[in-house]
Formats: C-alpha cells, sequence, structure tokens
C-alpha cells in the first residue's frame, strides 16, 4: 500500500503543486490520479518514486517513508511509464525492455528472454524485438514502455498519462490490454490523466483533484458517477453521468423470460430477429455473464419492441429482457435518497473496489 499523509510539494518559486494531499493506494489496486491541468498529479506521481521530494509530509511504500530508502533502490521496486513511452532510440525493442535487467547484472541471454516474454505478454510480436523505436507504431511503443516497466516484476507501477499520445481506438485498446494484464499481474498502480473516461474505466479507486493540488474527492467509479461531492467533481465528470454509472452494474442479476415466439431463432439457437407484419426486425442483444446494465439497454433501445435478447458466448439465445425487468434492476440501483456529506474533500466517501458492482463494459 502506499500513504501519502499531508504532503505538500511547493517548488522553489512558491508555486504549491500539492497542497496536503492525504490518500491510501491499495496494493494490487489501480488508483487513478485525474483533474484538470496543473493540479499536480504528475508531482504527486514522481513523489512516490523520489523523482521529486516532498516540501512536508509523509508518502509510505508499505509502510516505510520513502525518504528512509534511496532513490536506486526504491525505483528497483517501482516500474515508470510516461506518455509516448520515452523509449531509447538507438536501442533494439528487446534491449529497451532489458533495460532494467540488465542494470540489475542479469546476464544478456536471461536479459533478452525476459524481455521476449514480456513482449509477448503485453500482445506484441515478437518479430519486432529487432527493430528501433521509430519502426513502431505510437501504440506499440506504448506497449514497449509497459512490457519496459515490468520487466523486473516490481510490484509497484506508476503510470503517467501513458496512452494520451495515442488515437482513441488504440488508447482503448492499451487500457483493455493494461485491465486484462492487471487481472493476471496484481500490481499496485498508481495512473495519472486528465481524462475522466480512461479514470472510471481503469480505476479501482479514483482521486479527483483540483489546482492547488488539493483532493477533491476519491471513491470507486460508480460511487464518484452517482455521488459527486461537489459542483467541481460533477462538472468535471461531465454529462452522461447517470447512463455511464451503468457500466459498473452487472446484468447478472436481471430477470429473463423465455424468448417468446415472435423472436425468430434458427436452428443452432442464434437469433434471426423480431418476427413483424414487414418481415424481420433488428434485434439486441447482451450476455448476462459478462456485460453490464449499459449494455443490456442498449440491447433493448436497438429492438423496436424494447426487449433485449440475452445470449450466452456463443450467441445462443437464453431468454429475453423486456423494459420492466430493466427498470427493476435501475430501481435496485437508484442513488441513495440522501445527498454526499456535506464538504466532500478530502476523500469522504473513500472506498476501494468494493464499491464498484461489477466490471465496466
Ligand atoms: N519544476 C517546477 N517548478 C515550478 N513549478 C512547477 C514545476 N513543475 C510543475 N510546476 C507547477 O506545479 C503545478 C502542478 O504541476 P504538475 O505537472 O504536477 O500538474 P499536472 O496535474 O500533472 O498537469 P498536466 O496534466 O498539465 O500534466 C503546475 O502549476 C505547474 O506549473
Amino acid at each position: 500500500m502506499i500513504t501519502f499523509e499531508d504532503v505538500t510539494k511547493r517548488y522553489r518559486d512558491g508555486t504549491v503543486a500539492v497542497d496536503g494531499l492525504s490518500l491510501e493506494a491499495s496494493t494490487g489496486a489501480i488508483t487513478v490520479f485525474v483533474g484538470p491541468s496543473g493540479c499536480g498529479k504528475t508531482t504527486s506521481l514522481r513523489m512516490i518514486n523520489r523523482m521529486i521530494d516532498a516540501t512536508s509530509g509523509r508518502i509510505t511504500l508499505d509502510g516505510q517513508d520513502v525518504r528512509e530508502i534511496d532513490p536506486p533502490t526504491l525505483r528497483r521496486g517501482i516500474g515508470y511509464v510516461i506518455q509516448q513511452a520515452g523509449l531509447f532510440p538507438h536501442r533494439k525493442i528487446v534491449d529497451n525492455v532489458a533495460t532494467v535487467p540488465y542494470l540489475l547484472g542479469w546476464s544478456k541471454k536471461k536479459a533478452r528472454s525476459r524481455a521476449m516474454e514480456l513482449l509477448e505478454l503485453v500482445g506484441l510480436d515478437p518479430a519486432l524485438a529487432g527493430r528501433f523505436p521509430f519502426q513502431l507504431s505510437g501504440g506499440q511503443q506504448q506497449r514497449v514502455g509497459v512490457a519496459r516497466a515490468l520487466a523486473a516484476d516490481p510490484p509497484v507501477l506508476l503510470m503517467d498519462e501513458p496512452f494520451s499520445a495515442v488515437d482513441p481506438i488504440v488508447r482503448a485498446s492499451l487500457q483493455d490490454e493494461l485491465l486484462r494484464l492487471q487481472l493476471e499481474l496484481r500490481k499496485t498502480i498508481v495512473f495519472v490523466t486528465h481524462d475522466i473516461d480512461e479514470a472510471v474505466k481503469l480505476g479501482d479507486t479514483v482521486a479527483v483533484m483540483r489546482v492547488g493540488g488539493r483532493l477533491a474527492q476519491m471513491a470507486g467509479p460508480a460511487t464518484l458517477l452517482t455521488e459527486p461531492a461537489d459542483d467541481f467533481v460533477r462538472e468535471f465528470l461531465g454529462r452522461d453521468r447517470g447512463i455511464r454509472r451503468l457500466s459498473f452494474i452487472s446484468a447478472k442479476e436481471m430477470r429473463l423470460s423465455p424468448s417468446p415466439s415472435d423472436l425468430v431463432i434458427d436452428e443452432d439457437g442464434r437469433a434471426l430477429g423480431w418476427r413483424t407484419a414487414d418481415g424481420l426486425a433488428a434485434y439486441g442483444t447482451f450476455n448476462p455473464e459478462t456485460d453490464s446494465l449499459r449494455v443490456a439497454l442498449d440491447a433493448a433501445l436497438l429492438s423496436p419492441n424494447g426487449t433485449a435478447v440475452a445470449v450466452d458466448e456463443e450467441g445462443r439465445v437464453r431468454g429475453v429482457a423486456g423494459r420492466d425487468s430493466i427498470d427493476k434492476l435501475l430501481g435496485e440501483y437508484a442513488p441513495p435518497a440522501t445527498g454526499p456529506a456535506p464538504g466532500g474533500s478530502g476523500g469522504g466517501s473513500s472506498s476501494g473496489a468494493g464499491d464498484s458492482e461489477g466490471a465496466p463494459a
């Protein structure tokens, strides 16, 4: 666990980049620092591995004050990924990934074989190992950056806007990949972004910061979307909070009804469409085992009769969910009647991974 205890950073010119920050980043979870430009996210992140030293307050890593650990030792246990990957341009990909193992004195053979393993782990074709960074796309370079940070298997990963230099489609796949990796690796990750959608998608816990380096709210994504602590957080979260929150509610609990006779199903059990007077009409599907209520609602909206078709992973029909069962689940997850706790700063509604009801869709 990483803790910030009343941490302040005042730069030499008097700028207070971080002001009395107290929070905890849980072991094995992704904690996201999000907020507008200049709110002190990068400064906060870099104080963890002591690229920047705090002016006052304390940061601890598993109970030990980071100032008591000499920086090289500290950084050996902390992977660091930055925007545009920051690869060494004159080193081949394999050697970029093997940088830390080389520094740790591993043999070239062992370091390279670890690098090849990692390239595969982050979804890169091992054939790219012999290339130089300029011969890779931006998204591929970011993957190499992640592989490099993981090379010595550090328990902690710091990621500073690692995906912001790539286009939205590549960014989405890098985010998915990180979530997949995290399921396997369970690192303690602190992730900085200014993109609230990225924050709620990736974070087990999200710390929203405001300019001046103060914590506005710290909570799980579902709580954040339902109970923003104040107007600043509400505005920062933007529109569609209600709909976006549905991504955190699993469709598993939805009551399914047997498929009605006007849903035409082929001999393999897959839907062909809704029977109407004019022929077959479109339908929308969701998988109750893996999808969220947001996907189920979308499926209902895609069907002319407002009924979503539930399918298994092979696409075979398992039943249907009408608006009534969607409404019922929505009712169960309605936000609490009372407003957020007064004040709202300093992580009033702080909570960990337990507060997100399901996986983001
Ligand atoms: N070396 C420095 N000297 C003086 N002020 C600095 C220094 N580095 C950062 N700052 C200031 O500290 C504040 C916080 O900067 P920081 O880079 O931590 O913010 P950020 O939230 O990461 O911003 P961004 O999203 O734009 O990267 C800003 O006002 C910035 O101008």
